[in-house]
């Protein structure tokens, strides 16, 4: 048996929901470039579950559907004012309401389409309302439900913050939610899709995709970005930080990628947004240093940034806590993990791959008191 370390180049299942071939980034074969453009969120994450792009009743019905679906039970708020939030790792508390949830949904357990779609919707609306009333109750306040007339990114914000967002603020969240919404066979999409081959449940398949997103080498690189910004301090101090990380043989966050080698096709979209939104908040520095990150990597690296790098100096451009960042990739990345645990539902076998074995070669069994 030989084997691939960390399955690098494996196809592993045949899938319709996204593609990236060539660099190119497809969801359900429409370019990344014109979805981030011109779709709203809702739309995306309608295509990822349907296969086709709403038209303008089928989207205003599923619009409101989330909204309707955004309330989350009273325990799991309670459960979160009983432990002692203020030192909680937010996704952390993600993954774990997220699989309380599953406690008060009837239907946790069923495979079907038409009942995969109703989970999925609810767990959706949900993680909206989870993410941001763990953020408010932290913050000492009570959270806050959802507008009606507002959209998906809109509510967002304003459960967060409890006012009504601007414009540009509510363009800049869809956008970056579009952007993060599938990936092909990514480390938590994988997680998600192991997990429920087994036909275990929705919520438990989140709940592990959550776990995998939470880590440094994936979706937990975003936060760790803008806490090497804010290290780093001053555009003139760039270069000699990322020297001491290239010495140091530390990865730097944000950069790389398993299957990207000439770029990343969403992080020229986020690095717009980082320029946009910088100007306007007057905090410029932040985009300043990341392009003299950047410029720096790339040239004595050869490495491009992912989809986190700029995502960092746009979330916080937003006036979005550091450590939100990640738990916002998985209000994003929900949409993608429902559309690959349905379809994997539909034409399931558990996934079980095989491992090399390299320890001991076989060994004599000596009985307890026999052993020296
Ligand atoms: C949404 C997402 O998940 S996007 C990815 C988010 N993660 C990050 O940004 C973390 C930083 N990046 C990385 O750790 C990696 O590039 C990954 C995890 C994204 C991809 O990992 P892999 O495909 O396994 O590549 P691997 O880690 O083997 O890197 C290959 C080589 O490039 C180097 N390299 C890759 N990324 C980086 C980086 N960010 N900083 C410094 N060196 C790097 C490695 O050290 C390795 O060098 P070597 O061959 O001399 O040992
Ligand atoms: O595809 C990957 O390996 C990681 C990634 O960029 C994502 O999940 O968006």
């Amino acid at each position: 048996m030989s084997n691939t370390r960390g399955l690098e180049g494996v196809v592993a299942t045949t899938s319709s929901v996204s593609s990236i071939i060539d660099d190119v980034l497809t969801y359900q074969g429409y370019h990344i470039d014109d979805l981030a453009n011109y779709s709203s969120f809702e739309e995306v994450i309608y295509l990822l579950w349907n296969g086709k792009l709403p038209n303008k009743t089928e989207l205003e019905t599923f619009s409101n559907d989330l909204v309707a679906n955004m309330s989350v039970p009273d325990e799991i708020f309670n459960d979160m004012k009983a432990y002692s939030i203020a030192d909680v790792n937010p996704m952390a508390a993600l993954r774990t309401a997220v699989s309380q949830l599953g406690l008060y949904d009837r239907e946790a357990d069923e495979v079907e389409e038409d009942a995969g779609k109703r989970i999925a919707l609810r767990l959706q609306a949900k993680i909206a309302s989870i993410v941001t009333g763990f953020a408010r109750i932290r913050g000492g306040k009570d959270p806050i439900q959802p507008k009606e007339d507002l959209g998906f990114a809109a509510n967002f914000l304003y459960m967060l913050n409890g006012e009504e967002p601007k414009d540009i603020a509510v363009d800049a969240l869809n956008k970056a939610l579009v952007l993060h919404a599938d990936h092909e066979l990514n480390a938590s999409t994988f997680t998600a899709r192991v997990c429920v081959a087994t036909l275990s449940d929705f919520y438990s398949g989140i709940t592990a995709a959550i776990g995998a997103l939470k880590g440094p080498l994936h979706g937990g690189a975003n936060e760790r970005v803008m806490a090497m910004l804010n290290d780093i301090g001053e555009l003139d101090q760039v270069d000699d930080y990322v020297q001491a990380l290239f010495d140091n043989k530390e990865k730097i966050m944000g950069f790389g990628h398993r299957v990207y080698k000439d770029g990343d096709p969403r992080a020229k979209h986020l690095r717009d947004m980082s320029r946009q939104l910088t100007s306007i908040t007057g905090e410029t520095k932040w985009y300043d240093m990341s392009v003299a990150v950047e410029e720096k990597v790339t040239r004595d690296k050869g490495l491009l940034p992912n989809v986190d790098f700029y995502s960092a100096s746009v979330y916080h451009s937003l006036g979005i806590d550091h450590d939100l960042f990640t738990p916002i990739f998985a209000v994003s990345r929900i949409a993608g993990w429902n559309a690959h645990i349905m379809e994997q539902y539909a034409d399931n076998r558990l996934i079980r791959p095989r491992a090399e074995y390299v320890g001991p070669d076989t060994q004599k069994y000596i009985p307890l008191d026999e052993r020296s």
